[in-house]
């Protein structure tokens, strides 16, 4: 194959700044999970962007932070690990938000990455005027010296296919790393666990979204063989939690079975019948074995 190029991409960024929205959006369909909570996104997630020109294997980072749990440092671990491997890292900025000292800590960090060509893209472009958006890029470009900058929008589609294309030219030349079809390394069972996440951590606050975790305990295929049974774990830490996440007469809990049942079917064929069970595990986020069980 001639003129083919393929490679791995990160987008790295404060949290909430829309790297899972734009990786969903650059490869056509939910891979990462989407919450207005700061720090929720966990794996690192492989979405895979097909041109006919090549091939763009994206890794989802966490958010870059200082660590503050022992999940915290595991997930720090995970970012130092992925960036150290890409070709391209992608620095995200939001556009209604000024360059401050978060973004400048994570520029710095892209120093342990010396070897990956650096890109900058202003998220949420659709959100501020010209001006402001202009003094954005003046702004970013100040960090360091770019491969290329760019302003895009996840949500209204703007210069998606440019950012595309700037990334396929900054990688290596090579045969296709992956099958044409395929979308995602992860599992049916992780994405179906991911989308449960998402649904439970609609409409909770403070510090439950980092409690929240899903386990998928077993998948039945029924005699029919197009129906699924899915029996799903949500863990959370304290007894009261169980309690937010079940609601008052079981309505909250009703709620996300619903919407992640909707959302499994999304990429799936066939049909899917979700059962949540709400465990509580006592301080996992800060307990090893507990870490390992969930998949941590
Ligand atoms: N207006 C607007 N909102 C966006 C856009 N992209 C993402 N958002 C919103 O910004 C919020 C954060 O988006 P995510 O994609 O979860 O952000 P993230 O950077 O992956 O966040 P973490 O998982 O915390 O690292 C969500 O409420 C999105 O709907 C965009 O292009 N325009």
């Amino acid at each position: 194959m001639t003129n083919y190029r393929a490679g791995f991409v990160t987008f790295v960024g404060r949290p909430n700044v829309g790297k899972s929205t734009l990786t969903n959006a650059l490869v056509g369909e939910k891979i990462a999970i989407i919450s207005d909570k700061p720090q929720t996104t966990r794996r690192a997630v492989r979405g895979i962007v097909h041109r006919e020109d090549g091939q763009i294997i994206i890794v989802d980072t966490p958010g870059m932070h200082r660590p503050r749990t022992l999940l915290g440092e595991r997930l720090n671990d995970v970012v130092h690990a992925t960036l150290a491997e890409v070709d391209v890292i992608g620095f995200c900025v939001p556009a209604n938000e000024p360059v401050g000292p978060g973004d400048r800590f994570i520029n710095e960090q892209l120093e342990e990455a010396p070897k990956a060509r650096k890109i900058a893209i202003v998220t949420k472009a659709e959100t501020v005027s010209r001006d402001v958006l202009a003094a954005r890029l003046v702004d970013v470009q100040g960090l360091r010296e770019w491969d290329d900058i760019v302003p895009v929008s996840a949500a209204e589609d703007i210069q998606l296919d440019t950012l595309t294309g700037i990334i396929l030219a900054l990688l290596p030349d090579s045969e296709p790393l992956y099958p044409s079809d395929m979308k995602t390394e992860e599992s049916f069972e992780q994405r179906a666990a991911e989308l449960v996440r998402e649904a439970a951590l609609e409409g909770v606050h403070d510090e439950l979204p980092h409690s929240i975790a899903v386990t998928v305990e077993e998948i039945v295929t029924r005699d029919d063989g197009v129906t699924r049974e899915l029996y799903v774990n949500i863990v959370v830490e304290r007894d009261s939690q169980k309690g937010i996440i079940i609601g008052r007469g079981g309505e909250r809990l009703k709620r996300i079975r619903e919407q992640a049942q909707r959302e499994i079917s999304q990429i799936t064929e066939g049909r899917v019948i979700v059962s949540i069970r709400v465990k509580v595990a006592k301080e996992w986020q800060r307990d090893p074995k507990q870490l390992g069980r969930l998949g941590f």
